[in-house]
């Protein structure tokens, strides 16, 4: 188990690596275009799950939908900080 802060720097840290074989760092390369489409499908995802799957397969898409943010921050040059600011 991670918390959201613990993910975003795990997933900070292998793209200023380019870590191999990560899938985060492969999607970063496809860019913003292919990552939003990510976030919109997880978000689906989430919905369906919560209205006719129950609450662990929305726990699970919605922990895909929380990864799909962050892959979107950081292609788009943002830190935890940007967006807690807005909360
Ligand atoms: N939490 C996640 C996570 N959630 C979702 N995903 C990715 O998002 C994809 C979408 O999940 P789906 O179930 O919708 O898969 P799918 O639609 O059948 O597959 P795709 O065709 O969309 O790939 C998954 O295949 C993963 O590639 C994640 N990939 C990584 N993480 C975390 O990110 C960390 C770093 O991952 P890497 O960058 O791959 O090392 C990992 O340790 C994990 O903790």
């Amino acid at each position: 188990m991670k918390t959201f802060e613990e993910l975003f720097a795990e997933l900070q840290a292998k793209a200023a690596a380019g870590t191999p074989g990560s899938g985060t760092v492969e999607a970063l390369a496809k860019g913003v275009h292919f990552i939003g489409k990510k976030v919109v499908e997880e978000a689906a995802e989430s919905w369906m799950a919560a209205e006719h799957e129950g609450p662990e397969r929305a726990a699970e898409e919605i922990s895909q939908l929380l990864y799909q943010a962050q892959v979107l921050m950081l292609a788009t040059g943002l830190e935890l900080k940007d967006v807690y600011r807005h909360l």
